[in-house]
């Protein structure tokens, strides 16, 4: 029978499912004195939700599909081993604000200066030292291979939904969520100085920027271009001194790139807000003496009403859910249904759901020991303080 070796560097991250993991390692998760919770309670659940014995091929299959496999092997060093190299894990003390002491922090972002993305990079990290990504894949890999310290990527709109792309990348890459931020996005639409809004015939911007001010741009009457950042339309559009086109983006990319604002506030609606996450190569130790999120995914059986069992882990503990998303488990083949086969396939998904609890919790504990029971496969991506700030 096929194994893996997986070594289990986090507290955070639970591999479970009916595959064989036949040896594993649990590298010096708590290095923290402050520590305050139930430090041995929580390394034995974290231990006991590790170890898997379970024998059939099905979590095998989806860690390949995953890439799950790869998760440890390209890690620039082994955190097994103890090395003086091997950072604390941040406490949920440090973070977001006194991140800043010391050295300053960088932080990776998707696009150029002026997008929203450095915006919310600043909110998450005061002091830090933003550094642009043309990809989102390429933060992810920055902090992975410790060219930054973090990444800040966006993961929801209030108006256009998910950003599916962070949400499969989370599954892809290893690093974990150590907080959110929430940044309220003010879109502006931008043209070369003497251009005016009837001069323009279309307009460039991110996809995502672009569906939120779907209302204003189709009375205005313009076309739509995507381009990677709302700040990278801007500068496009000052560099190339294009005189029939404007960009939707920031007013502190229309300092930047020397533009005009034509108009202000063209978003559909005037509260909207863009939720990012904060990445780090460690997890933070979960506390409990504030509000607490915890983002996981797992993946189910089919079967009538396993959805329902699943969500009901978190019902049953009055787990609140703030958010359940699904996406397609990638590479996997499409299955035939076994029972009352009629030919009919269908595809398998993975689904990321974040609960108001911290790690810290009994109840979340408990949630997720139950949860384990039938999942295939279960990842915890972390557990973090919810941004309460106002925006
Ligand atoms: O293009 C930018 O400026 C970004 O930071 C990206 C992004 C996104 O991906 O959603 C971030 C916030 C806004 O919702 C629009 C675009």
């Amino acid at each position: 029978m096929a194994t893996a070796t997986y070594i289990i560097r986090s507290p955070a991250v639970i591999l479970s499912g009916k595959g064989t993991v036949s040896d594993q390692k649990t590298a010096s998760p708590f290095q923290i004195p402050q520590f305050s919770m139930n430090r041995r309670r929580f390394t034995a659940l974290f231990a006991s939700l590790h170890d898997d014995n379970n024998t059939s091929d099905g979590s095998n299959k989806i860690r390949k599909a995953v890439g799950l496999e790869k998760l440890f092997e390209d890690s620039p060093y082994d955190v097994s081993k103890d090395s003086p190299l091997h950072p604390r894990p941040l406490t949920s003390t440090q973070l977001p604000n006194t991140i800043s002491d010391g050295p300053r922090l960088r932080v990776a972002y998707q696009g150029v200066r002026g997008a929203y993305s450095e915006a919310a990079a600043e909110k998450a990290y005061p002091n830090c030292e933003p550094v642009p990504c043309d990809q989102f894949d390429a933060a992810f890999e920055a902090v992975e291979k410790w060219l930054v310290d973090r990444a800040v990527l966006p993961i929801e709109n209030s108006l256009g939904g998910s950003i599916h792309r962070n949400y499969d990348l989370l599954l892809r890459h290893n690093l974990h969520i150590v907080g959110e931020v929430k940044l309220a996005v003010h879109h502006c639409l931008l043209a070369n100085h003497g251009v005016r809004v009837e001069d323009l015939k279309r307009v460039l911007s991110h996809p995502q920027a672009l569906a939120q001010c779907e209302y204003t741009l189709t009375k205005i009457g313009l076309s739509r271009e995507a381009i990677d950042d709302t700040a990278l339309a801007a500068k496009h559009v000052a560099f190339e001194k294009l005189k029939d086109t404007g960009a939707v983006a920031s007013s502190m990319a229309a300092k930047i790139y020397g533009l005009n604002i034509l108009a202000e506030n063209i978003q559909d609606d005037c509260d909207n807000v863009t939720r990012f996450l904060m990445l780090a190569r460690e997890p933070i130790i979960p506390g409990v003496e504030k509000p607490f999120k915890t983002s996981i995914v797992f993946s189910l059986e089919e079967g009538p009403g396993v959805l329902f069992k699943a969500l009901a882990v978190f019902a049953l503990r009055q787990i609140n859910l703030t958010k359940i998303e699904s996406r397609p488990l990638r590479n996997q083949p499409l299955r035939a249904s076994d029972d009352n086969n009629n030919g009919s396939k269908y595809f398998d998904y993975l689904f990321y759901v974040d609960f108001e609890a911290s790690m810290a919790e009994e109840r979340a504990q408990n949630a997720l020991r139950h949860l384990k029971e039938f999942a295939t496969f279960l990842r915890v991506l972390g557990s973090y303080a919810v941004d309460t700030t106002m925006l």
